[in-house]
């Protein structure tokens, strides 16, 4: 294995992207998420931003298409289950992979992966198809377990992103809620077949309780949704602008038992412990 592990990812018998392709018979359809990886680099590296000490025994993708990724995770994990929407693909995925299939270290599921019963997974390791990255990530995130997801870069950054920057916002923390969100690589369009409009990222979420407490979970995420709606006004007239989205019935009374601080601060200027702190509160006095 070389330091980075691309090697012992890689294997003898790594599949070639272009060769895959071919065998599937079929040309990724952009109207329908389909760009698929032809960079064997970026491929082989994926795998590798798994934390070291994940559990690799049933390693979860969504949107398998040619299976190059699949290869590569069949080369590190015990199991594989695959959810693939295209029929083509899920079809081709389980000829080209039929001895993997066959020994059970293969499932492959033909669905929409936002529809599916998604099964026990301990990590999941996917290029995404970006029309659906919030909803599956919001599927994935609460599952707690190692995600490593290529998103479209604007995404993935401001899943990342810390307060204070002009990315953060309510997606970032709804995301770092769960885990430790890091950018491992940024992808080219190159990299892709058919080539995206956009660049890509890879992102790692690494699983975490978070370093505050909410009673409500639910609550909270609302409470942060409709604060972001107003980012732009202070804390104190996001409060009072957007209880139809947050529920409190009376958002006066958690103005007036706030810390003036805080209420003349913008939402994008609120780590995540704060918000939960004001969260706290709201639903105390205001709900
Ligand atoms: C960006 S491609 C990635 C394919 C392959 N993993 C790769 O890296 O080359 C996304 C794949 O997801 C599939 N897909 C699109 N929407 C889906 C959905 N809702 N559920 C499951 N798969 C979906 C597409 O058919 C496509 O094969």
């Amino acid at each position: 294995m070389t330091s980075d592990g691309s090697e012992q990812v890689r294997g003898a018998g790594a599949r070639d992207p272009d060769a895959l392709i071919r065998r599937a018979g079929a040309r990724g359809n952009p109207d329908h998420d389909q760009h698929f990886l032809v960079d064997d680099r970026v491929v082989d590296r994926i795998p590798t931003y798994l934390p070291e000490d994940a559990d690799r025994s049933h390693v979860l993708e969504i949107g398998g298409g040619p299976g190059v990724l699949t290869d590569r995770l069949l080369g590190v994990a015990d199991r594989v289950t695959v959810v693939e929407q295209d029929r083509t693909f899920a079809e081709h995925l389980r000829r080209e992979f039929a001895d993997e299939v066959e020994a059970g270290r293969l499932t492959v599921v033909e669905g929409d992966a936002l529809e599916v019963d998604l099964p026990e997974f301990t990590a999941c390791v996917s290029n995404l198809p970006y029309g659906i990255s919030s909803e599956i990530s919001f599927r994935l995130l609460p599952r707690g377990k190692p995600l490593v997801l290529m998103f479209q870069k604007e995404f993935g950054e401001r899943m990342a992103a810390e307060s204070g920057t002009s990315e953060y916002g309510r997606l970032s923390v709804s995301t770092q809620h769960y885990g430790d969100v890091e950018v491992c690589e940024h992808v080219p369009r190159e990299a892709f077949d058919p080539k995206p409009a956009v660049q890509s990222v890879v992102v790692r979420i690494t699983p975490r309780d978070p370093e505050y407490e909410v009673e409500d979970e639910a609550f909270f995420l609302d409470f942060v949704k409709a604060l972001f709606t107003q980012r732009r006004k202070t804390i104190r007239n996001g409060i009072r602008n957007t209880a139809h989205i947050s529920g409190l019935s009376d958002p006066e009374a958690v103005v007036e038992a706030a810390d003036e601080d805080v209420l003349r601060k913008r939402a994008g200027n609120m780590a995540p412990a704060e918000f939960a702190e004001l969260a706290e509160l709201a639903a105390s006095v205001g709900r």
